[in-house]
């Protein structure tokens, strides 16, 4: 009998061929209000699930008795509790690497729109205040031979340092809990706490996985280390920011502006004050979001789920640290 998957994210159908090979495959193209209490019904004989964000804890493992293995279609895997996988047998697995240069990508997007303006001025074009030569009011801040720390400097981080050194001139620092030597070699990037990092750099680009030890890690005090001029940027998780605390630096001008494609909750709340400031570029967590990335995302989580569920060890088979 083949094994039974739930795939409860929209794929590429050449994704669901691809599992259907050897699996049985329930399909949900987005979990809702609606579709939940099939999924839920689902899961009680699924023995593997693919997809992405779904809060996988013990409240929802205790639905799925027979399940074996959960594929995420994301490097993160925040959503996912380990310890009680790990105890249930439950193999969990990512999709690490392939989509390092999207993200940078679109770090840098954030960078250059926050510190050019970019969607205020298409904002103030498209509106036709465009009526003489610009004003020194609209100017932004260069980004190019600027100093950038990047906080995380990983799979992803290492595709920023590469673009923002050998592209845009910039000097890198960098904190990790661990030196990168090939980041430091390659981009000329230099080692430094977090406090040094936080109080020398222009832009500051947070890219950490969100773990306990990461949870907040930028809050009033590392706010106020920062220049007044510097640029916050966040692409790893909403929590691993203070959000009140990047709220009250930016109205209080301890910082000049943010770019951020990550919250505290997703969708973000219209309330939220974040969304009303002009020195704030937003993105709907976005960081990987192209169609060759998603498709590669999703077709290497297939793998890891079908691999899991023959009996092998799955290629990106997260292990707890
Ligand atoms: N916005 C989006 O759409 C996306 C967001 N992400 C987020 O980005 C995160 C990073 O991805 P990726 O680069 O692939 O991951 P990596 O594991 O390759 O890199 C993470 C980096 O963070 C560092 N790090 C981990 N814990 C700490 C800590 N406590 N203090 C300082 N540094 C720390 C690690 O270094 P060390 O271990 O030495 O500390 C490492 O350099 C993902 O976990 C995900 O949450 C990823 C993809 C898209
Ligand atoms: O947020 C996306 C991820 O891949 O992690």
């Amino acid at each position: 009998m083949k094994p039974k998957v739930i795939i409860y994210k929209k794929v590429d159908r050449k994704v669901i061929d691809f599992v259907q090979e050897t699996c049985d495959v329930t399909y949900f193209e987005n979990l809702d209000s609606d579709t939940y209490p099939e999924f839920l019904h689902s899961l009680k004989d699924a023995h593997g699930i693919l997809g992405s964000l779904l809060k996988v804890d013990k409240t929802l493992l205790d639905q799925a008795p027979q399940l074996k293995v959960v594929s995420n279609i994301s490097v993160g895997y925040d959503n996912l509790n380990l310890p009680e996988l790990s105890e249930r047998r439950i193999l969990a697995t990512n999709t690490p690497e392939l989509l390092n240069e999207t993200v940078a990508d679109t770090v840098m997007g954030l960078m250059l729109s926050t510190a050019r303006r970019i969607p205020e001025l298409d904002h103030w074009v498209k509106t036709g205040q465009w009526k003489s030569n610009l004003e020194s009011q609209w100017f932004g801040v260069d980004v190019h031979h600027k100093v950038l720390g990047i906080i995380g400097l990983g799979g992803i981080g290492a595709a920023v340092a590469q673009r923002a050194n050998l592209g845009f001139g910039m000097d890198i620092l960098y904190h990790n809990r661990s030196r990168n030597e090939d980041a430091e070699q390659k981009y000329g990037a230099t080692y430094c706490s977090m406090d040094e990092l936080l109080e020398k750099s222009d832009f500051v680009c947070l890219m950490t996985p969100h773990t306990p030890e990461t949870e907040k890690m930028m809050g009033k005090r590392e706010f106020e280390m920062m220049k007044n001029s510097a640029i916050f940027i966040n692409c790893s998780r909403g929590k691993t920011v203070d959000e009140e605390a990047l709220i009250h630096a930016l109205q209080a001008g301890e910082i000049a502006g943010a770019g951020l494609d990550v919250f505290t909750m997703e969708p973000i709340e219209m309330d939220n004050p974040l969304l009303y400031m002009k020195n704030v570029v937003t993105t709907p967590h976005i960081g990987s979001a192209t169609h060759e990335t998603r498709f590669k995302m999703a077709m290497l989580a297939a793998e890891n789920l079908v691999s899991g569920l023959m009996g092998e060890i799955p290629p990106n088979l997260i292990k707890a640290r």
